[in-house]
């Protein structure tokens, strides 16, 4: 029986008088690569950063590794790798310190954390730029070092917030492969997108939060039942009641050309 990773019970969060998380339970085994989706403003990074701790304000349970959240330890943090939508940078450093940095932040010995470093850049097509100040990387190369750099530490569970925000195609697809492999290795993947079929292709279970809740969860296959050709994007677009996007786009344009 594989492990229970990821568990959140009745979980509530409120902003001032909005309501943003209204009772989310979802519970997620060790293996799984969980596409959390859902529209701008339902609560997705919300989630995510009650699970890690950063958001203290809510009501409910989070356990993650079977350990309950709010217990104070800080362990099992050792055990989590994450990529934020946004993220703070040490700008003028370079990739090689920023990584050496954050590896021994995570306990491993600095020679150690330097040929990581060093080698996941090379591999992921950012190696000439290993000793650049990160000030000078592109958006996409910015990316690659988050992403490398919430893997440096060979993490359990990983958060990913739109982590391929600025990715060219081809290393989408390595990120793609990353993934699968990692998961198929027993890590856990949390990742949440609005890239529609990357989500589709790489996600084992599709979770799909709407107006405070998971409005649906289970595998593409079993989403798409009642639409065998359909895509994520349709099931998307159906299951938020969402049909306007012509009429919208008109009456945009059209506020767009008055002068
Ligand atoms: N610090 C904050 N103070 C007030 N409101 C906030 C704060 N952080 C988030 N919110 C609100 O909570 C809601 C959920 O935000 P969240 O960033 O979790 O959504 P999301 O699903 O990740 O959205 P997106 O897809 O646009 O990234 C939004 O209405 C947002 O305005």
């Amino acid at each position: 029986m594989r492990d229970m990773i990821v568990e959140s019970n009745d979980l509530k969060k409120n902003y001032g008088p909005k309501t943003v998380l209204n009772g989310v339970s979802l519970q997620v085994k060790s293996g799984e690569i969980i596409g959390y989706i859902g529209p701008n403003g339902a609560g997705k990074s919300t989630t995510v950063k009650i699970m890690l701790g950063i958001e203290n304000e809510y009501s409910g349970k989070v356990k993650l590794f079977g350990h309950d959240i709010s217990d104070g330890s800080i362990e099992y943090k050792r055990k989590i790798g994450y990529v934020p939508e946004v993220a703070e940078v040490y700008d003028n450093l370079t990739g090689h310190e920023y990584l050496t940095f954050i590896g021994e932040l995570y306990g491993l010995d600095s020679n150690l954390a330097e040929y990581k470093a060093k080698r996941l850049m090379e591999l992921f097509g950012i190696g000439e730029v290993y000793h650049s100040r990160i000030v000078s990387y592109s958006k996409g190369m910015r990316q690659k070092l988050l992403i490398i750099s919430s893997l440096l530490h060979n993490p359990e569970l990983l958060f990913f917030d739109e982590p391929i925000n600025g990715l060219d195609a081809n290393s989408v697809m390595v990120f793609k492969e990353i993934m699968t492999q990692l998961a198929a290795q027993g890590k856990t993947i949390f990742y949440s997108s609005h890239i529609m079929d990357v989500v589709e292709k790489i996600s084992s279970r599709i979770i799909l939060l709407h107006e405070g809740k998971i409005a649906a969860d289970g595998p593409f296959e079993e989403l798409n039942q009642e639409n065998k050709d359909g895509t994520l994007e349709q099931i998307f677009t159906q299951l938020t009641g969402f049909s306007e996007h012509k009429e919208l786009g008109s009456r945009f344009v059209s506020v767009v050309r008055e002068m």
